[in-house]
């Protein structure tokens, strides 16, 4: 347990009981860890062949069908068996499937459950934090977020992983933080080898989670378009900014960025193509169509659809963002990859941080002032 929760009086007491809405591949290894950790777990999936193949075979034929689950996790597609008795939800749907899911079950879940929000995104048109999607239609309860670097695959096999649990703070849980959903979820996700943080920024810890999978498309384009090393680490460190900027125009903290779930997920994410969002973006940039990438299949790839609300919500911020800019226009305009990454680097020079307030005339100006031998 956190040393400084250790530290109060009362001990920190877990939740056990266990609802997971979403049998997909996070949704399945976050069930994994649950009952790791000796929970009783409801998983709720969409498909009768899979609930009925995860309780007979203990395994997932559709997600990670090659990892083994453990016992206590039992699944079903009925809501209500899957939500009765829970003191704690997991809401692991992709983000188009959210709100609706969410108003599916709110008869279901009793006042004051803490909701930890697994998804990662933001609502197109509204620009909604996923979990200011499910706190839109589930008005009672308490609603919070996981996020982190976590591969499904990797989490399911045990390897060692770290995720931040992430609760707004209310007056009760600042005099009380042990007590606080955020803690007592972190301590019941507490495995040997999944290791929690706990975090009072829900802005900053979901911001980063939706918006690394748009900074991990444009690394698979370069990347598949045959750029170098160099261009990647640069759109990891700059997209890092785009987040921290994004993530303080809606009252979240530069810092939280930083974490687990920011710089921690965005250098995961971007580094392997284990990753759906960079392995599109690796496929586009070879010059694969749409329609082809994946094989045809329809695999959850939150960066596609977020790229437009998270270029939305920016603008109607004022917040520039030009690498989530450029991908955006690569994947619902028509732009073209190489001309697209070559308009990011002549953009105007600026001060790093941001707060150098610098901006200087485009490059292409300052070779003209040399041609003409206007330099000193
Ligand atoms: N797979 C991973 O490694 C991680 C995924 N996430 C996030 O978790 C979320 C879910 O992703 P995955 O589990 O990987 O996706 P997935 O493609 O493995 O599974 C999606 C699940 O949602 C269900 N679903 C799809 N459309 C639905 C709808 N309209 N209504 C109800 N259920 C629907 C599917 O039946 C399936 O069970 C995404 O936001 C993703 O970014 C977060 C961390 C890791
Ligand atoms: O969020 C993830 C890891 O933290 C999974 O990334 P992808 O959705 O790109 O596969």
């Amino acid at each position: 347990m956190n040393e400084e929760l250790q530290s109060h009086r009362l001990p920190t007491l877990p939740y056990t009981r266990f609802a997971v809405i979403g049998a997909g591949a996070w949704g399945t290894a976050l069930a994994s860890v649950a009952a790791q950790a000796g929970h009783q777990v409801r998983l709720l999936a969409r498909d009768p062949e899979v609930a009925e193949a995860i309780n007979r075979t203990s395994r997932n034929p559709r997600y990670l069908d090659d990892v083994p689950l453990p016992a206590g996790l039992q699944a079903t597609t009925d809501a209500a068996e899957a939500l009765v008795g829970a003191d704690v939800v997991l809401f692991v749907v992709p983000s188009v499937a959210t709100r609706a899911m969410a108003r599916q079950v709110r008869p279901l879940i009793p006042a004051g459950t803490p909701v930890a929000v697994c998804t990662k995104g933001i609502e197109p048109s509204s620009g909604m934090l996923m979990s200011q999607v499910v706190a839109d239609e589930l008005r009672d309860a308490r609603v919070g977020a996981i996020s982190g670097p976590t591969f499904a695959r990797e989490t399911a096999l045990g390897h060692y992983t770290a995720a931040t649990v992430a609760f707004d703070f209310t007056h009760a849980d600042r005099l009380a933080p042990h007590d606080s959903p955020a803690a007592r979820l972190a301590l019941s996700m507490s495995t040997g080898f999944f290791k929690t943080y706990i975090s009072d920024d829900l802005v900053g810890v979901e911001i980063g989670g939706a918006v690394k999978n748009v900074v991990a498309i444009a690394c698979g384009m370069m990347t598949g378009a045959g750029f170098a090393e160099n261009t990647r680490a640069a759109l990891i460190t700059r997209g890092m900014d785009e987040m921290k900027q994004l993530a303080e125009a809606l009252g979240g903290r530069r810092e939280t960025v930083t974490g687990l779930a920011g710089a921690g997920d965005l250098t995961l994410t971007c580094s392997s193509r284990t990753s759906r969002n960079m392995s599109l973006g690796v496929q586009l940039g070879q010059g694969i169509p749409r329609e082809k990438c994946f094989d045809g299949k329809p695999v959850v790839v939150e960066g596609e659809v977020n790229a437009v609300s998270i270029v939305d919500l920016a603008r109607r911020l004022n917040v520039s963002i030009p690498i989530c800019e450029t991908v955006y226009s690569i994947l619902h305009e028509g732009a073209d990859i190489g001309q697209a990454f070559g308009d990011l680097w002549t953009r105007p020079i600026q001060g790093e941080p941001r707060a150098l307030d610098i901006r200087l005339s485009n490059p292409a100006q300052a070779r003209q002032l040399v041609m003409d031998g206007r330099g000193t």
